[in-house]
This record gives structure tokens, C-alpha cells and sequence, in this order.
């Protein structure tokens, strides 16, 4: 099956919902079901889903990413990280959290290279190995630095490790981005986080002294070795380091192309592996709308406005023109709608994001530049309005980053929808390639009958709504906090 009609769920073909007993699955259940029911069919039924349901039902349910047979008192975490992880309400590890510190905090310490689906608690579990790690008796001594591909992911890990080390006395942490450490002054905080460039140059100018450094990680690991993108930057950066230095690779995605060199990378890691298949977050309902051409999205687009502003939504477009170009069109249409990409200064990023987080803006049109890491847990929408590609002349259908962009909802068990605009053969053969690599059954919205579209989009909305009422976001608070 090659197009994306193979992958169109129809009523007679639909795949059962995997059966779990009630009490165990109720959210991802749910969840399952809504995915595959037909759009023009029987109409919507009733959702089964109760706003009782809690997280814990969900982390005791084995066949869940959140789900592990380890408590955090089994793995020998000090007081202090324990209240820390406590206060935020993590009550249990997820199963990447349960897997990887035992194995982070081993001694001798040895490298790790770490795959989990989107947003099921990749950074807490590296932000608690660092934390382990670090010798706090000397907290202005640089002892372990993470990198991130963005500035935005960058503070957001800050936020995640001021938030779990809340009870670590004194505890340091520095953002090694673009404008926020004084110029030549030495770095005098045992954490740092930041984005390669910058930390590159901070090493050259002698500002960080990486003698003492025992921890590296490397967030959006793929990403960032990736040969084309930062790769050379981040093995600069490797190289200036202890010989010794502990390597922690994390990311949702591991192609085989950058698998093979992140074992070079980190040596003799321990791994943790995800099959293709398991890769996509049962929570996110994967919609697709065919538009009659390229015109016709930006209709599209704005007839969806409703819809996104019920909760908060992503669009996520190829270049920054466009995204300028689309949030002009949409205010002068009389949306409030705001643009985020690479071309703003620093500031002007912080602020915007912070702007979304708190729910003052509802609707963020950005490129790939915040399609990896960022948590904000009332995001109920994702919108491709341009498929990802990738190669030359962007020829080739970019699936690490559709899986990426998507999981900015759907977070910590949560439910979210996305919705993909395809409107030429390129872009449907390109969202049909990349449903083939995962075995997504995406849902055709008809917008012949727009009522319907919108009832289905709207029912997974309030879910999301209510669930993130009745389970706020810890980190999300945390980075909004900091
Ligand atoms: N043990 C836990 N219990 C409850 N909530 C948790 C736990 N661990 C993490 N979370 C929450 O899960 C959400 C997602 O976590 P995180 O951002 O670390 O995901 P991720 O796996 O890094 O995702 P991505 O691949 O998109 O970067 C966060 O809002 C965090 O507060």
C-alpha cells in the first residue's frame, strides 16, 4: 500500500482499538477509538472518556510509554532530587525515566543513547541523571552541559532543571544562549545548558572551563549530529572535552542514517529503542484535509480558526516569509494570530513564547525551529499547513520531523489533534510516504460537510481542555516560572 488512500481509515476496514480492561487504558483507549472512527458514517458517538480518568491509571496500564516497573525511591536518588520530583507531581517514572536512570547512574558511568515518543518525559529523566551527577559542594564549577537545537528548548530544559533541583542547595544553572551570559566573564554555575554555536564560542573564549565536566547531553539527539545541521558543531564541542565525559543521547527519533554515527559518537552507549511502528503517541488523532490547491489552504486555514482557538494551536509552515506572510493575511482578516521564527531577535523569542505559554496568545504560526521539544500542555492542535521535506530542493518527504511537529500535543498521556493540509501530488505523496513509515491510519476530513469536520476536531479539543485543567503541566509551569 503506497497512497494515502490505503491509509484512510473506512468504517469496514478500521482496525479494532487494541482492548485493554477499562479501568487500565481509559485515556489511550479513548483516545483509540476517536482515531478511527469514520468521518460521515454513523455519526459521532459519545466519547467513552471520563475526566476522572486520572494519570496514575494510565502510568499502572503496562502497555503505555507511562507506565514502569520502577518507583523513584528504588533508584537511589538523593532527598532532595526525590522532593523535587515529588513537588512537581511526578509521582511515578514513565517507562523511559524507569529504564534509562538506573542505567544513566550506573557506575563506572557509562554513555546512553535513549529513545521515547514525544512527550512522555525524556528531559526529567536526563535532568535527574544531572542532577545526580553533579558534586554540589562545588556549585560554580561547569560539571555537566546539555545542548538543545533551539534557544526556546534551551531555556525550556533550564526552567525542567530549576524545577526538579528546586530543593538543591545552591544550585546554579546557566543558559548559554545567544545574549544571556556577559560577555567574557567565566561561566560559575556547576549546570549549563545552551545551543551549540554558543557554547562553542564560549569555550574558545575561555569563558567556560570544561576541565571539571562529567555530563554531556544531547537533547534532540538526531538533530543535533545530523550532518547537514549541527553535527559538526556538536562534535567541535565533544572535542574539547574530558576525555571521560559521560554522553546521554535523547530524542524521539533515531534514523538509522544518524543512528550508526551516534554510536561513534557516544561509545559503547547502553540503548534503548523504539520499533518504527511504536513511534507515534496513541493520544494525537492524525487528520489530514485535501485542499483543492494551494489557495485554497489559506481558506482552509481560516475556517479551522475556531477550532484553534478553543484550546492553543500550532501551524507549522516551511519558511519564515510564510509565516509572516500568513499571520499578515490572518490579522488583516481580524485573527489574532502571532509568528515565531528564527529571524526575530532573542528577546522578541522569549517574549513570544512566554506569550504562548500563558495562553495570551492562542495561535503560534512557526517553521521547523520550535517543531522539536517544546512542552506546553494545552496545545490541542497541530496544523502542517506545508508538509515537512527534506534533501535537495526539498525532495524528500521528512518523517522524523512530522512525528515531531505533531507531538507538540498529545503530551504526558494527554489527547490532541493534528491535521495536515495536502493539496498537490508532491505534498500527497509526501504524507502518504511518511503514514507508510509509521502505520498511521489518518483520518480524511471532508470539508464538504464542514459541520461534521469540525463537531470531530472539536470533540478531541475538549478532551484535551479538560484534561489539562485536571492535570496541569508541571515542567510547563516550571518553565513559565523561570
Ligand atoms: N513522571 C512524570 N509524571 C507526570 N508528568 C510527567 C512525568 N515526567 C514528565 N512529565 C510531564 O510530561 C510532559 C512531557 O515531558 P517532556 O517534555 O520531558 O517530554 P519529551 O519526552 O522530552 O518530549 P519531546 O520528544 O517532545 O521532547 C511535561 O509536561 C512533564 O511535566
Amino acid at each position: 500500500m503506497s497512497d494515502l488512500a490505503s491509509r484512510i481509515t473506512k468504517p469496514d476496514e478500521a482496525a479494532p482499538a487494541e482492548k485493554q480492561p477499562e479501568a487500565e487504558a481509559p485515556v489511550a483507549e479513548a483516545q483509540n477509538d476517536g482515531a478511527i472512527e469514520e468521518l460521515g458514517g454513523s455519526g459521532l458517538q459519545e466519547p467513552e472518556w471520563d475526566v476522572e480518568v486520572s494519570l496514575s491509571d494510565l502510568q499502572n496500564n503496562e502497555a503505555t510509554p507511562f507506565h514502569s516497573a520502577t518507583r523513584w525511591e528504588d533508584m537511589g536518588l538523593s532527598e532532595d532530587l526525590l522532593k523535587g520530583l515529588l513537588a512537581l507531581k511526578f509521582l511515578k517514572p514513565s517507562k523511559v525515566q524507569g529504564k534509562s536512570l538506573p542505567l544513566m547512574l550506573s557506575d563506572p558511568p557509562r554513555n546512553m543513547m535513549a529513545q521515547s515518543q514525544s512527550g512522555t518525559g525524556k528531559t526529567a529523566a536526563f535532568v535527574t541523571a544531572i542532577l545526580s551527577r553533579v558534586d554540589f559542594s562545588n556549585p560554580e564549577q561547569p560539571q555537566a552541559l546539555a545542548l538543545a537545537p533551539s534557544r526556546e528548548l534551551a531555556r525550556q530544559i533550564e526552567g525542567v532543571i530549576k524545577a526538579i533541583g528546586r530543593f538543591i542547595k545552591p544550585l546554579k544553572v546557566a543558559a548559554a544562549i545567544p545574549g544571556a551570559l556577559p560577555r567574557d566573564q567565566p561561566v560559575r554555575s556547576a549546570v549549563i545548558v545552551g545551543t551549540p554555536g554558543t557554547v562553542m564560542d564560549i569555550i574558545r573564549r575561555r569563558q567556560l572551563d570544561v576541565s571539571q565536566l562529567r555530563v554531556l547531553v544531547l537533547d534532540e539527539a538526531d538533530n543535533m549530529l545530523d550532518q547537514q545541521g549541527m553535527g559538526d558543531q556538536c562534535l567541535r564541542v565533544k572535542n574539547m572535552l574530558p576525555k571521560s565525559i559521560q554522553i546521554l543521547l535523547f530524542s524521539a527519533t533515531f534514523p538509522d542514517k544518524v543512528g550508526a554515527y551516534a554510536q561513534k559518537f557516544a561509545p559503547n552507549a547502553h540503548s534503548l529503542k523504539l520499533q518504527r511502528n511504536e513511534l507515534t503517541v496513541k493520544g494525537i488523532s492524525q487528520m489530514f484535509i485535501d485542499c483543492a490547491d494551494d489557495n485554497i489552504k489559506y481558506d482552509v486555514l481560516c475556517k479551522l480558526y475556531g477550532l484553534m482557538t478553543i484550546g492553543q494551536s500550532v501551524i507549522f509552515v516551511k519558511t519564515r516569509e510564510s509565516a509572516n506572510e500568513i499571520q499578515r493575511r490572518m490579522v488583516a482578516d481580524g485573527h489574532k494570530v502571532s509568528a515565531l521564527h528564527a529571524a526575530f531577535d532573542g528577546n522578541e523569542r522569549d517574549e513570544l513564547l512566554a506569550k504562548f505559554r500563558n495562553g495570551e496568545n492562542k495561535v503560534l504560526i512557526t517553521t521547523n525551529v520550535l517543531a522539536r521539544g517544546i512542552d506546553v500542555s494545552t496545545v490541542s492542535m497541530v496544523i502542517n499547513y506545508d508538509i515537512p521535506m527534506k534533501g535537495r530542493g526539498d525532495s524528500e518527504p521528512d518523517a522524523e520531523t512530522y512525528l515531531h511537529r505533531i507531538g507538540r500535543t498529545g503530551r504526558f498521556g494527554r489527547v490532541g489533534v493534528s491535521i495536515s493540509f495536502v493539496y498537490d501530488k508532491k505534498s500527497y505523496d509526501a504524507l502518504s510516504s511518511i503514514a507508510n513509515t509509521y502505520g498511521i491510519d489518518l483520518v480524511r476530513l471532508d470539508t464538504d460537510d464542514w459541520d461534521e469536520a469540525e463537531e470531530r476536531v472539536k470533540e478531541v479539543i475538549k478532551k484535551n481542555r479538560a484534561q489539562a485543567a485536571y492535570a496541569p503541566s508541571a515542567t510547563d509551569n516550571a518553565a513559565k516560572a523561570s
